[in-house]
């Protein structure tokens, strides 16, 4: 089936002005703006509101606790913000991700308006060494085929995951579950920490629903231009 792959941009910077800037220069060539831990802790939930307005608002806050703290956690945030998208961690387990849904039902009666959970597979900054130093000793493919099942069977609309694994998960998901892919990179550009990447058309290839980039657009001399540069990729 072919899709039509929608561009996110990470706003990962602690700074609200250049935030802003980034926002007001991207206008239309991104499809939605990821906050995250860096901007959400250093400027604070307000500051997410009034950036992300009149964006689509990817919410990556990648819950992680006891099933009753993240359903209550997600509950506040989403109540006050309303993203298109949020995250929690797959690997709370299927009661975590059971009680995430149910809060964001409770939220938003309306599936038109609930934001979309997606459950974070395996880190893309993650490869089999990261993996067996935490105890996990099957391959990262594996581990994300794993928690991607658990995750859609309890409740999650998509998930976060790398382009190595969309194949596999459309095979074994189908092509309702929305995909969303970090560790993006266009050709020649930097890994940085990102270990299981590819580039933006090979995502698309593959099934990503949403690609997420960020450092490549936000260091690059003209972000604006470099994002529309990956649209013309995408289309
Ligand atoms: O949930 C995410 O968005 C996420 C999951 C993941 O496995 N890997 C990952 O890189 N991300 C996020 O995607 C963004 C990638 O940024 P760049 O590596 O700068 O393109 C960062 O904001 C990460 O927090």
């Amino acid at each position: 089936m072919s899709r039509h792959t929608r561009l996110i941009a990470a706003i990962d910077t602690k700074d609200i002005t250049q935030a802003k800037q980034w926002v007001k220069d991207f206008g239309k060539t991104v499809d939605a703006i990821k906050l995250g831990f860096e901007f959400t802790y250093s400027c604070g939930l307000e500051a997410v509101k009034e950036v992300s307005a009149g964006h689509k608002l990817f919410l990556d806050l990648k819950l992680h606790d006891i099933p009753n703290t993240v359903a209550s956690g997600l509950s506040a945030l989403t109540k006050s913000l309303s993203p298109a998208l949020t995250t929690i961690h797959a690997s709370g387990g299927a009661e975590m991700i059971h009680r995430a849904r149910e809060a964001l039902e409770e939220n938003f009666p309306s599936p038109d308006t609930r934001p979309k959970l997606l459950a974070v597979t395996v880190l893309t900054s993650m490869d089999q060494t990261g993996l067996n130093q935490i105890g996990v000793t099957g391959t990262p493919h594996d581990q994300v085929i794993r928690l991607g099942k658990l995750a859609i069977d309890s409740g999650a609309d998509g998930l976060v995951c790398s382009a190595h694994e969309l194949v596999a998960l459309r095979d074994n998901l189908g092509d309702k579950p929305i995909l969303v892919v970090p560790g993006i990179r266009p050709q020649g550009s930097e890994a940085n920490d990102q270990k299981r990447i590819m580039t933006p058309r090979q995502a698309s290839n593959a099934g990503a629903d949403w690609i997420v980039v960020g450092r490549p657009i936000t260091q690059a001399k003209n972000p604006a231009a470099t994002a529309q540069a990956i649209q013309d990729e995408l289309s």
